[in-house]
């Protein structure tokens, strides 16, 4: 079922015309569907109904504090990667026990904050990590449960920049050193080592490197078992892809079926953490059309959206399907054109050589799936306002982040003092 679809010849998402909206809060913007991102829960939620599992929403694919909040509210922990995060994800109502702590360079303060707000879990990636976290403890007089994400240097299959358990990528402990890291990590009296974690990338359309990690890091646990350290949790990460063009991601319960036989009779608790998944197909980019450009070789479509607000397509050859928010007849021909920003750069485009219906000035057009990984790696670059966000649940619509002002944007910033009397100086 799509949230997004036409009706009466109006792109639509779930009740509200997206049009309504731009007339309201201008563009371009982001647009989520609350329906959608319950839809998208729930698949979780089902899959999962009865085993020992808990899913932590990883924010980073969006940490929009109406999203935080619709998954906590459904029962959602959170998987964070900065103390920003954590700020948002207890902003939203989310329980600092359920939050896990991800990340391959935590910085001493940043675990303090973690430690005194009382994050159920923080996944160690180094062992001078490991060092610092049993001293942060230790000044708290806390003890900190953790696991140690290891690497099990599996190739995930995705974009080289998305993947994140191969050897040669920077994330988690080599497996064939994790042995080393758990003895320490005992050794250490504030650390209380809970389990395992590994995450092997983004985007994943296929489930078999999800078992060949498993398969690895099974043996690890028993291993570390055979040697007395205690091993109750087993975190899987995050990873599971979403249609951008013709994927055929598995679903979520074939995915769940995979986990439960690779792991049956290990006795672990399991955690996931999907961003992407839960997020990406949820929400969509609309912006309008400034100008059309025809050229010798090619017609710019140039609109108000850039690379600033979606950078997937510029840094990871991406391609998201976009659409006229005004449907196009059934019999309309089509142009091959480049969907462009206004930004000085010529990576900046949304969409290159895209068959189109003829578009014009004014018109709106939608980028689908843009739901993760679009407002949270949007940049002000060249200046450019952030765009809003606003989420859609039925017939009612709310902005649930503003479009910030120019005048916002540069009071916070200071002319020192020097160069202002300098500046008299030479007028005088
Ligand atoms: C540790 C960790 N967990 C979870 C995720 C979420 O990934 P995804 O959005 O692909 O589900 C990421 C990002 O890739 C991550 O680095
Ligand atoms: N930013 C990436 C995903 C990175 C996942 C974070 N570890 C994307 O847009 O596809």
């Amino acid at each position: 079922m799509s949230f997004f679809a036409y009706k009466n010849g109006e792109m639509h998402a779930e009740g509200v015309a997206l049009a309504t909206i731009a007339r309201q809060v201008g563009t371009p913007f982001y647009c989520y569907s609350a329906a959608a991102l319950r839809a998208s829960w729930q698949e979780f939620a089902d899959a999962i109904k009865g085993t020992n599992a808990r899913i932590c929403y990883a924010l980073k694919a969006n940490s929009n504090l109406a999203v935080i909040k619709l998954f906590g509210d459904l029962g959602a922990g959170a998987d964070i990667v900065s103390v920003g995060e954590m700020r948002r994800a207890l902003a939203a109502g989310i329980r600092a026990d359920r939050i896990v702590y991800s990340g391959v360079g935590k910085k001493a303060s940043e675990l303090m904050a973690a430690l005194e707000a009382g994050i159920g879990q923080i996944n160690v990636e180094s062992s001078a990590e490991l060092e610092v976290l049993n001293a942060v403890a230790g000044q708290l007089g806390k003890k900190a449960d953790i696991t140690i994400r290891v690497n099990p240097d599996i190739d995930a299959g995705t974009h080289e920049k998305i993947t994140t358990g191969r050897k040669e990528n920077k994330f988690g402990i080599d497996i064939d050193l994790a042995t080393e890291a758990f003895a320490k990590a005992a050794s250490l009296p504030n650390l209380r080592v809970v389990g395992v974690a590994m995450h092997i990338g983004s985007q994943l359309t296929s489930l078999s490197p999800y078992r060949d990690a498993i398969v690895r890091v099974r043996s690890l646990i028993q291993e570390l078992r055979t040697a007395g350290h205690r091993i109750d949790r087993f975190d899987i990460g995050g990873g599971l892809g979403i249609v951008y063009a013709d994927e055929q991601p598995p679903s979520i319960s074939d995915f769940m079926q995979v986990v439960g036989k690779e792991t049956a009779g290990l006795g672990c608790e399991l955690t996931f953490e999907p961003g992407r998944r839960l997020v990406g197909e949820a929400g969509v980019l609309v912006s309008e059309v400034i100008l059309v450009k025809p050229g010798v070789s090619k017609t710019f479509v140039i609109v108000d959206a850039a690379m600033n607000d979606l950078i997937r397509p510029t840094l990871y050859d991406a391609w998201h399907d976009i659409v006229p928010v005004r449907e196009p007849r059934p019999d309309a021909a089509t142009i091959c054109c480049d969907i462009v920003g206004p930004i000085c750069e010529s990576g900046d485009y949304l969409a290159q050589n895209r068959d189109l219906p003829p578009l014009s000035a004014g018109e709106l057009i939608m980028v689908r799936s843009a739901g993760a990984y679009g407002a949270v790696m949007a940049s002000s670059y060249n200046s450019r306002p952030l765009a809003p966000e606003v989420i859609v649940d039925g017939t009612r619509f709310a902005v649930t982040r503003p479009r910030p002002t120019i005048d916002e944007m540069i009071s916070t910033e200071r002319i020192p003092p020097w160069m202002v009397q300098a500046g008299q100086a030479t007028k005088g």
